[in-house]
């Protein structure tokens, strides 16, 4: 499963190549950069040691509960770096094909805000952990480079309470441990950016180093938009923060290239600034110009020293990769899947915790691959994306509480491809099995719910066939005389009758027999 080897690379570098024109802004060329914040998934936070679980995806965790006095800045802590969180930032730089840095730092970087008690960020704006990365985008046809990956520490979180006009501070979230992912001005449209965001968030969940996720923010992307006319270098740049789903960004990317491209052809110019989106006016608004921007004062971490890294621990890791999205996908083309399968199996949102030593993949696809070992894939898939997803979904339940394991699917298949039980009854199995969450195999279901095919049964198949005849004396006779279509309608009362166990095939012949 050595996957990770470099991919060949789709394109050369975007950078200066012309996007065909766009006709939602004929003459111009819109530019966009991306700086993803992703949180790590790692159970403890990235210099206190404090435990972070459940922190990220559980609102409901009481505020102030999960909090090292290094959190809180109290006097005469230190901080002491957790390795997890540098071995899931290498993790992703290799995912990434980027250069692992031997040597790396931490810098402070200070602003006076509520929710940082310090005062400063620790964060590697200078000495990232990785250079020169690369996310290739198969739809598109495009690579987009990775400038960088550093590693920082969260904020904690600041509400304003209107009711008694205070603003709470919950300093759960305060340190816990972000990748900064920086992608250079290689994507020419929101598609393209909305495609690489989640192009991000797949390698990442496969890789286990985040779960990626924007609702629950685990992952927060700032947008980076220019605008120039066609031929002209690159424009002014603009950066738009918080935005919580892939969708608003792509439409806050749209509405921020209209108002530069507004704003240059009445002759102004676009001012440097960072600006919000107001998600029910889809308009973007200015936060701070560039001259509000606050001097952040960098300066090296006097008490953390430089992150050394040696190709050993390096490559020990490269080892242990597991296999990355665009190679899952490539394998199951090569399967037989289609290539709709195959995006519905890895859209599917994981069913299992990755491992940290990335054993088991993508929830879906992990699933698939265990249940088609031996069998064959084109029918485990219709099994899966039909009929088990579908019913999920009419149940409103995700693939996380899907409670139909590997070997009751596995079983069931079997069932049926033997002739055991008919599609319909396995059908019914599946539904019984998520309904009543049981784990009796289908084999003891069937049995114990009088679904076993009725083909050995020649006594019934023939008593229910002759049931039916005799209920359609029309449609028999038409059948007598030569038409033989209408031995479906006769065919759909026997399935009926035998509450489908009887194998449409048999039914048929059976029938035909009797009226010939
Ligand atoms: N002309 C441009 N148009 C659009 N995006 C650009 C342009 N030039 C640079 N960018 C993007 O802007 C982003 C700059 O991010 P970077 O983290 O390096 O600096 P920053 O935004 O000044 O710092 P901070 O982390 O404090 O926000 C990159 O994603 C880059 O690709
Ligand atoms: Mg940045
Ligand atoms: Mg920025």
């Amino acid at each position: 499963m050595l996957a990770h080897g470099r991919t060949r690379l789709l394109t050369r570098n975007t950078r200066w190549t012309r996007q065909a024109h766009d006709a939602r802004w004929p003459g111009w060329e819109l530019v966009v950069g991306i700086e993803v914040h992703a949180q790590i998934k790692s159970r403890r936070k990235l210099f206190s040691g404090c435990g972070a679980e459940a922190l990220a995806s559980d609102l409901t965790t009481p505020p102030n509960t999960h909090v090292a006095p290094f959190d809180a800045a109290f006097p005469g802590t230190l901080p002491h770096l957790n390795p997890k969180c540098v071995e899931l930032g290498v993790r992703t730089a290799i995912a990434l094909n980027a250069d692992v840095q031997h040597r790396s730092a931490f810098d402070r970087k200070h602003y006076f805000y509520a929710d940082l008690p310090s005062g400063y960020q620790i964060t590697q704006q200078y000495a990232p952990i990785a250079r020169n990365g690369r996310l290739d985008l198969e739809k598109d046809g495009i690579s987009v480079r990775v400038k960088q990956v550093q590693l920082e520490q969260d904020t904690g979180k600041s509400t304003f309470l209107p009711r008694n006009r205070i603003t709470a501070i919950d300093l759960n979230r305060a340190g816990m441990p972000l990748m900064e992912i920086v992608s250079e001005p290689d994507m020419r449209s929101p598609e393209q950016a909305g495609n690489y965001v989640r192009t991000l968030q797949a390698l990442l969940r496969s890789v286990g180093s985040s779960d990626g996720n924007m609702e629950q923010g685990s992952l927060r992307c700032d947008v980076n938009v220019s605008v120039n006319r066609v031929g002209e270098p690159p424009g002014t740049r603009c950066e738009i923060k918080n935005l919580n789903s892939v969708k608003f960004m792509m439409v806050a990317i749209t509405c921020e290239a209209f108002r530069q491209i507004s704003l240059l052809e009445r002759g102004l110019p676009v001012a440097q600034e960072t600006r919000g989106f107001n998600e029910e006016r889809a308009e973007t608004y200015s936060l701070r110009s560039k001259e509000d921007a606050p001097d952040y004062r960098y300066m090296p971490d006097p008490n953390i020293p430089p992150l050394l890294i040696d190709s050993t621990y390096i490559d020990a890791i490269r080892q242990r990769m597991p296999e990355l999205p665009n190679a899952t996908r490539a394998r199951l083309l090569v399967q037989g899947l289609s290539q709709r399968d195959v995006e519905v199996l890895m859209d599917v949102d994981s069913g299992r915790e990755v491992g940290y030593d990335g054993q088991l993949g993508y929830g879906a696809v992990a699933y698939f691959d265990e249940v088609a070992r031996g069998r064959d894939p084109k029918v485990v898939v219709n099994w899966i994306t039909h009929e088990l997803l579908g019913q999920l979904a009419f149940r409103d339940e995700t693939f996380k509480e899907n409670p139909m394991s590997t070997e009751q699917m596995g079983d069931l298949i079997d069932l049926v491809q033997a002739g055991k039980v008919t599609g319909t009854s396995g059908k019914t199995i599946l539904r019984h099995i998520l309904t009543t969450r049981t784990s009796d195999l289908p084999s003891k279901i069937a049995e114990d719910l009088k679904l076993l095919a009725a083909s050995d049964d020649g006594a019934s198949l023939e008593t229910w066939c002759r049931e039916a005849i005799a209920a359609l004396p029309e449609q028999a006779d038409v059948v007598r005389r030569g038409n033989l279509k209408v031995v479906d309608k006769i065919m759909g009362h026997v399935m009926k009758a035998s509450r489908g166990t009887a194998k449409a095939q048999d039914v048929r012949a059976m029938l035909l027999k009797l009226l010939q």
